[in-house]
């Protein structure tokens, strides 16, 4: 019989987050709880300023909680602090993040701008492009490998930056109003490329969006209020692995 996979690759329990100290603290997040699964893509949503960004940057080790507990594919990493001395590695090796606009380096063509991210994490020049061309394929852009970013659509030029969070097979990926800058067609190939991503590598992918229109393409939404997540209802079973 298959086993079925139970362990969250994303876990956040009772995390916090505060900025500021007396009249000006602000209590960015309060108590959150909440487990993503492998081969999952939830989606993040709430008002403007109900924390959003500030989970998303907690949950990638860019920003550091007040306390709570965060654990990443079965490694905690933060338990009232750091558990790691070098996050900017652990970054490396386990999250990838595409943001609103694709940032890609303008003197660089598109295979460079994913092969760079693999140039730091150690691969071999010509390793990195090798797997920043099978990337570029993967998302159907191999045949603008050789473009420079201004020669680019935004649709083009987003699959690019989804290529260069993918190049170091992250478990973790953690996309920030990914569709915003495109149209609803184009914003629904992004989602399903996410959603294949999600599946082939097993991956947990959590978005923040502000977009009704794809809605439909998450296993689960988590929305945020005053820094609080007001559902937290379990994922659905048959986005589970077996
Ligand atoms: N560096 C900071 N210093 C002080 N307060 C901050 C800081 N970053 C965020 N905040 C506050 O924390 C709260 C949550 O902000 P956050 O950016 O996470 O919201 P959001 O849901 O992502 O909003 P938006 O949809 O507008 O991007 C807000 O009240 C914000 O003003």
């Amino acid at each position: 019989m298959a086993e079925v996979n139970l362990q969250p690759v994303v876990r956040v329990e009772h995390l916090s987050k505060s900025f500021g100290e007396g009249t000006a603290r602000v209590e960015a997040l309060r108590d959150i709880n909440m487990e993503v699964f492998p081969g999952q893509v939830v989606g993040l949503m709430g008002p403007s300023g109900s924390g959003k960004t500030t989970l998303l940057h907690c949950i990638a080790c860019i920003l550091e909680p007040s306390s709570g507990r965060l654990t990443l594919d079965g490694d905690t990493v933060y338990d009232g602090h750091w558990l790691k001395a070098d996050l900017r590695r652990l970054r490396l090796d386990k999250i990838g993040f595409i943001f609103q606009y694709p940032n890609l380096l303008p003197f660089l063509d598109g295979t460079d701008n994913v092969a760079v991210v693999l140039d730091l994490a150690g691969y071999s020049s010509g390793a990195a492009r090798k797997r920043a061309m099978e990337l570029l394929e993967y998302l159907e852009v191999g045949h603008r490998k050789h473009a420079m970013p201004r020669q680019l659509s935004g649709g083009e030029a987003q699959r690019v930056a989804i290529a260069r969070a993918l190049a170091n097979r992250p478990r973790i990926i953690l996309a920030d109003e990914p569709t915003a800058p495109l149209d609803s067609a184009r914003a629904r190939i992004v989602m399903d490329l996410l959603r294949r991503i999600a599946v082939d590598q097993q991956a947990a992918i959590i978005v923040v969006t502000h977009d009704e229109m794809i809605l439909d393409r998450f296993d689960h939404i988590f929305r945020l209020r005053d820094g609080r997540l007001e559902t937290e209802a379990a994922p659905k079973a048959a986005a589970l692995p077996v």
